[in-house]
């Protein structure tokens, strides 16, 4: 007689029934696709096409994610940095354990990441753009693995190139804002921007885990590359559906993070999105956090509040923020993690 099947359900990656995933997901109607070849072509001056900004400026209103092509980081960059991504984590267990997070350096390889105090369906290795960061006394520090040989060149090229489009994408949404191109690049000089590899491994029981639980990025900006593999959800800020933001190839997934809500004073939004992983394929992704420095005071700009549209949000230290974040997803703890929303204005 046949056995009967049975999967090991491990509680810690099991989603309140609220936030599991339904079985059918839409694609249709999804995030806004911005082309940028206008900054790039040898005819574009120095001004910026009036329907690329209001491109830019309805993407970030209305759902606080796009895509961009025609980006400016070449593919062999980006191929490099997947393959890279791909033997590191192809590694035994036990070589990535070798640089692996602990409580007092929150960088290197980590199999046990929570959102919101549930565990994540997923491996990672974080990296900081400085080789070195002091977030409000906790010291971060890059750990490179001795192989793949050429990960760490392979990954920091990719770094570099993806910076520059951070930038390019940060002064769009300047001007979207009717501010000066370069007004938010001083806050950006001792940046916290980190990168982050992601390996969604098969999982037995999708219904239940996700990737990553359902969050709002935290910093000013992700710029965000995927596989061909899908899985990146996104809440439609229109009617609150879940809507997957569709892999294009040689594209990035750029998305609105609280501190640019927060500076735009709810202009833009961050919206909430999630990871779903799936029974057979490995997914691969990897986002670039695009933070400001950790001394910033985060608080509505000056030039976009006024008597008839005040301040939403009290000022707070992005530092702290930033580290209790780091903090809650290093483990589960029994308190809820830190969002703008606790530093609204009633
Ligand atoms: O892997 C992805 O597609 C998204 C990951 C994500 O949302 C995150 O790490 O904040
Ligand atoms: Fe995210």
């Amino acid at each position: 007689m046949a056995q009967a099947h049975c999967v090991q359900v491990d509680p810690a990656f099991v989603q309140a029934p609220e936030h599991r995933p339904k079985a059918a997901i839409s694609d249709a109607d999804g995030v806004p696709l911005v082309d940028l070849s206008p900054l790039f072509s040898d005819s574009a001056g120095d001004t910026i096409p009036a329907t690329l900004l209001s491109q830019v400026e309805v993407a970030c209103r209305d759902w606080g994610f796009f895509q961009v092509i025609n980006h400016g980081v070449p593919l062999e960059v980006l191929k490099k940095a997947e393959a890279a991504e791909k033997k590191f984590f192809a590694l035994p267990e036990e070589e990535k354990l070798k640089v692996r997070r602990d409580g007092a350096n929150r960088f290197g390889y980590y199999e046990s990441e929570h959102t919101k105090n549930v565990r994540d369906w997923k491996r990672i290795f974080d990296f900081v753009l400085q080789e070195r960061l002091d977030v409000t006394g906790l010291v971060l520090k890059n750990r490179w693995p001795e192989v793949p040989l050429d990960f760490r060149e392979s990954i920091e090229e990719y770094a570099k190139c993806v910076e520059k489009l951070a930038f390019i994408v940060l002064e769009l949404i300047s001007l979207a804002l009717n501010l000066p191109p370069k007004r938010l690049n001083a806050f950006f000089e001792e940046q916290t921007t980190f990168v982050r590899l992601n390996h969604y491994p098969p999982c037995p029981y999708p219904d239940l885990a996700l990737g990553v639980g359902h969050h709002k990025d935290s910093g000013a900006l992700t710029v965000l590359y995927q596989d061909s593999v899908g899985g990146l959800d996104v809440k439609r800020q229109s009617d609150g559906e879940w809507v997957r933001v569709k892999p294009i190839p040689n594209s990035f997934v750029i998305n609105v993070g609280g501190i640019i809500q927060v500076w735009s004073n709810d202009k833009y939004l961050s919206a909430e999105h999630r990871v779903s992983v799936n029974t057979e394929r490995d997914r691969f992704s990897i986002p670039f956090f695009f933070n400001p420095a950790s001394n910033i005071d985060v608080r509505p700009l000056p030039e976009l509040v006024d008597d008839r549209n005040p301040g939403k949000y009290k000022e707070y230290n992005w530092g702290e923020f930033f580290k209790r974040r780091m903090d809650s997803d290093f483990k589960k703890l029994e308190v809820e993690n830190i969002q703008i929303d606790h530093f609204k204005r009633a």
